[in-house]
């Protein structure tokens, strides 16, 4: 903050200059309870970036059938996967942004935000704002890009900087699917994870989070972006990988293969031990802790796999957190010289 006395009177105060990055996620319910999660899908569900359907249709369909009967559902799952501190989500995204405090030096904050729930990107934006953060680089921690995730983030980014008088410049940090630090992250995670086994998988599953198929159709670039993904590991762990789609929601046709029916067929092919990863993920949440490692692992086991094993995400992982100081260092560069 500048002495007060040196500002004429009246004059606002003003902080000292700063960087700032914003680390974002999907965002989560508050609780693992019914309310709480109507709360969230409520506010998710109707973001027209995720579904696509003009709202004079579908907010009938969301408040009339999907708000009155997922929730509850949705919610016991939640409580199978709910830490002490709250949603895994959150608790992971928060140990990231704990991770890199002060990661680029004394003049660059780092904080988090969600997409979705709290805290917020414009409660986020405006506070780094007001903490002095002239040029902030938000961070969607989406390593593949797709206008569901990436996109409304940054969306929400832009939308906050509208109502500012004096808005901070802004950068987005770009997909990195295919970026050499994240697949050698990915491969020493995984690598470490496989060793730590009490058998040798027979095949390694890759699991994206999928999209409906007229996504791919309308040039989204996601299923291009997790194919790459899935190819470069594959060649850097020297075997290929089975990628699939996971987490099918509604009724039209979504990416295939599903990671589902992926998992009860494996078992007949003579494969019945397997590792399976979820790399699109930056921080485990409900959609690899549950869907993944509780109901694939039945799902698996049901169809006659031996041995099964979820690798967890990056994570706040110490080679997870030297990834995204290094991405985020190279984002950097030009506002930050000693990053
Ligand atoms: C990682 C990328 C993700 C993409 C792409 C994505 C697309 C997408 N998701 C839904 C619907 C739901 N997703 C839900 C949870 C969820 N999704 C992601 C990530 C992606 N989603 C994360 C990280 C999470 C977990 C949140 C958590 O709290 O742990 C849910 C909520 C849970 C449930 O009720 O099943 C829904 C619903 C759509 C429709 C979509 C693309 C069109
Ligand atoms: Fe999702
Ligand atoms: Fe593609």
């Amino acid at each position: 903050m500048l002495p007060a006395a040196i500002l004429p009177v009246g004059h606002p105060p003003i902080p000292k200059r700063k960087v700032g990055v914003l680390l974002t996620n999907l965002g989560t319910p508050d609780g693992a309870d019914t309310k709480s999660v109507k709360r969230y899908l409520a506010e998710f569900l109707s973001d027209r970036r995720v579904v696509e359907i003009p709202p004079l249709i579908w907010q009938p369909i969301l408040r009339g059938i999907i708000l009155n009967t997922r929730p509850q559902k949705s919610a016991e799952a939640y409580a199978q996967v709910w830490s002490e501190d709250g949603s895994p989500l959150a608790a992971i995204t928060k140990a990231q942004n704990k991770a890199l405090q002060g990661a680029f030096g004394p003049g660059v904050m780092v904080d988090w935000a969600m997409r979705y729930g709290k805290p917020s990107i414009p409660e986020r934006l405006q506070a780094m704002k007001d903490a002095g953060c002239e040029r902030i680089l938000v961070a969607p921690l989406y390593p593949q890009y797709c206008g569901a995730t990436t996109a409304t983030a940054n969306d929400k980014a832009f939308e906050a900087l509208a109502k500012m008088r004096w808005q901070p410049a802004l950068r987005t940090l770009p997909p990195y699917h295919d970026d050499a630090v994240y697949i050698e992250a990915l491969a020493t995670s995984i690598e470490a994870g496989v060793a730590a086994l009490d058998f040798e998988p027979q095949a390694i599953v890759a699991s994206f989070h999928g999209m409906p198929q007229r996504t791919l159709e309308l040039g989204d670039p996601y299923h291009c972006h997790c194919q790459k993904t899935g190819r470069l590991l594959g060649e850097r762990l020297g075997k290929p990988l089975i990628v699939s789609f996971q987490s099918r929601f509604g009724r039209a046709k979504w990416l295939e293969p599903a990671t589902d029916i992926t998992l009860e067929e494996l078992p007949a092919k003579g494969i019945t031990k397997i590792a399976i990863v979820a790399p699109g993920f930056s921080a485990d949440c409900l959609e690899t802790l549950e869907e993944l490692a509780i109901r694939g692992r039945e799902s698996f086991e049901e169809k006659g796999g031996t041995h099964f094993a979820y690798l967890p995400c990056l994570n706040a992982s110490d080679v997870g957190v030297e990834m995204l100081r290094t991405l985020l260092a190279r984002e950097l560069e030009g506002w930050v010289s000693a990053a």
